[in-house]
């Protein structure tokens, strides 16, 4: 069953979760979160359904990961088979797919189309909706990393607009692993190959892509699924919602969750058309603040 929920209430719900969750176990009125029955279908000129990818090793390990090509865990397979049970069960089907050049998201739209019995859509990779790039931060726990640095930097560098992670360097154990990794064969070009990302310079390579390469595909009639990361998708929300970039940094994206928007035809979101997750309200509101816990001291 679709739950529709806006951005912007999602992350008011989810900001306030947090201040309570000390104080007070938050209980949810049936019906969800916010009680009352799930909305009607929302119409629109077009639909797109988005997914982060199911748990990785290395989310599992609570390790920055960014262009490393972590594996899906066991937890994370499962999850991607869940999500393509739940597409399947609200009858979507899909013409065309688009995902990153990582192994992580590959394999978690490989377990959706499985379930959906769809394995022979045509499928586009790109580094353009790769996870940002982490930078010095790559391969770090992150509770230790908030150990030496202090939750507020550690909130600053995963979630701050503009503000990058240092920069990685030849003695990260992970710096030779990335820029020579094949998957990167076809782009970035060496000398403009990252080497650190703010979500801005994310959504700098993210929305191009979108813009050139999912519009025209959704313009042509075409039902889309894009199987990427919490970075790289959460760049992709704030430009359709047009959020704030302090308004973007409270939301994060739980991992498997599918989440449609309806869009009018100058692909902005419908009245109740954003981030409408294909979950209860329940669960998705743990699972994001499970990822926002991720940065916080045990
Ligand atoms: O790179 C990573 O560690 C996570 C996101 O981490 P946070 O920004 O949530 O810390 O990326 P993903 O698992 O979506 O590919």
């Amino acid at each position: 069953m679709l739950w529709k929920r806006s951005a912007k209430f999602l992350i008011q719900h989810q900001h306030k979760a947090y201040k309570m969750s000390c104080r007070v176990k938050e209980s949810c009125p049936p019906g969800g979160a916010r009680g009352g029955p799930p909305a009607a279908p929302v119409s629109g000129a077009y639909k797109i359904i988005m997914v982060r990818h199911g748990e990785s090793e290395w989310n599992q390990k609570n390790l920055f990961c960014g262009w490393y090509n972590a594996e899906l865990s066991d937890r994370g397979r499962e999850e991607a088979q869940k999500a393509g049970k739940s597409l399947k069960d609200a009858g979507h089907k899909f013409d065309v797919a688009f995902t990153s050049v990582l192994k992580r998201a590959n394999n978690t739209l490989d377990g959706i189309l499985k379930e959906l019995g769809q394995q022979n859509i045509p499928i586009t990779k790109t580094w353009r909706l790769n996870e940002r790039h982490y930078g010095g931060l790559t391969g770090l726990n992150k509770v230790d990393t908030v150990e030496k640095y202090g939750e507020e930097q550690v909130a600053i560098w995963r979630r701050s607009f503009d503000v990058p992670p240092p920069p990685i360097t030849p003695d990260n154990p992970y710096y030779d692993v990335i820029l020579n990794d094949p998957i990167y064969c076809e782009g970035p070009p060496k000398d403009q190959f990252p080497m650190f990302e703010s979500l801005k310079l994310t959504i700098e390579r993210t929305l191009p892509f979108w813009n050139d390469c999912v519009v025209p595909e959704m313009k042509a009639g075409k039902s889309v699924l894009i199987a990427a990361h919490g970075n790289s998708l959460r760049g992709i929300v704030k430009h359709l919602d047009q959020m704030s970039n302090d308004e973007i940094m409270l939301l994060n994206l739980p991992t498997g969750i599918p989440f449609m928007y309806t869009l009018d035809e100058q692909f902005k979101p419908v009245p109740n058309g954003s981030l409408q997750f294909l979950g209860d309200p329940e669960t998705v509101r743990k699972a994001m603040e499970e990822v926002a816990n991720q940065g916080k001291k045990k």
